[in-house]
């Protein structure tokens, strides 16, 4: 655990785990740029997530596919120059880690230049996982809806209604524990699958439309200060409308998350 200067610990992941061990949610929101990343870290918030996302809410695509591995080290590393305590996750973005080879070169820039503390990859690439942790890289997981997979989905839905699919993911959840992940994104699926996931699971959970019950809770930061184009999904909210400054609006995201407050029912499926 580093320290810095004015005393403040930077948190590292045995600390999000203890956090769900001793019950206490994780808040997290995207980030993509210094001012933002400084912004959240004096929130409180406890983990930048430096999401493909950004290839809608920055570049204006319709979905992640066009992102870089070299647009995800250029806001990853503007993210991690500015903040002191939040924890660094950085989405490896589409056919960034076809082979294990491919995503330890990807997941090295993104460390090494980018200063992610963890790397993110959707699906249950099991065998990428398994190496990647093995060569020292912390691993993010993440299923349900798979926005690098839109065009095998066939479009931005609830994942795992059906319950051979829910057991698909239940399984998914388990493998990718298994292979060394250190966290598990769930994105877009019932409450109730997520629930039992997260009481399956050592590792923390972090959800995005996927209920309360998850560890922690994700929103794409645009969203949530209702200044991304296009509609907001059911599952985010608009914390700007009760707030008067961004900061306020995020303190009240990050309130919402520890007091299990967000997401209610209206947010989940
Ligand atoms: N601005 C933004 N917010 C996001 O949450 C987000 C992105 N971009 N880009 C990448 C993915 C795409 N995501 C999305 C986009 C749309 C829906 C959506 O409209 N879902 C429907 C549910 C449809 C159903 O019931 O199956 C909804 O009404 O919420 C969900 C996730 C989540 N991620
Ligand atoms: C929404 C989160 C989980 C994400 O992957 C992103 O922002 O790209
Ligand atoms: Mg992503």
């Amino acid at each position: 655990m580093s320290l810095y200067a004015d005393g403040l610990k930077a948190l590292t992941i045995s600390d999000l785990a203890a956090m769900k061990r001793s019950g206490e949610k994780i808040s997290c929101l995207t980030a993509y740029d210094a001012s933002f990343s400084a912004l959240l870290d004096r929130a409180g918030i406890d983990v930048l997530l430096i999401g493909d996302s950004l290839g809608m809410v920055i570049q204006g695509h319709s979905s992640t596919l066009p992102v870089t591995v070299g647009d995800m080290v250029y806001h990853s590393r503007n993210v991690a120059m500015a903040r002191k305590r939040a924890f660094v996750i950085t989405d490896l973005p589409f056919a960034s880690y076809a082979t294990p080879e491919q995503a330890l070169a990807n997941a090295a820039s993104l460390m090494a230049v980018g200063g992610a503390q963890m790397v993110k990859l959707e699906g249950a690439k099991i065998d990428v996982i398994g190496f990647l942790v093995e060569q020292g890289i912390p691993v993010c997981g993440h299923l349900g809806l798979l926005p690098q997979s839109v065009n095998r989905l066939g479009g931005y839905k609830v994942q795992g209604r059906e319950e051979q699919q829910a057991r698909q993911i239940v399984a998914d959840a388990e493998k990718i524990e298994q292979a060394g992940a250190g966290l598990l994104v769930l994105e877009c699926v019932p409450a109730q699958l997520a629930a039992e996931i997260s009481q399956r699971l050592s590792i923390p959970t972090i959800g995005i439309g996927a209920g309360v019950d998850c560890d922690g809770q994700v929103l794409v930061l645009y969203d949530m200060l209702n200044i991304s184009t296009g509609k907001r999904p059911r599952f985010s909210k608009d914390f700007m409308a009760d707030a008067s400054s961004i900061e306020e609006a995020v303190r009240h995201y990050h309130q919402a998350v520890k007091s299990a407050q967000f997401p209610a029912s209206e947010h989940s499926y």
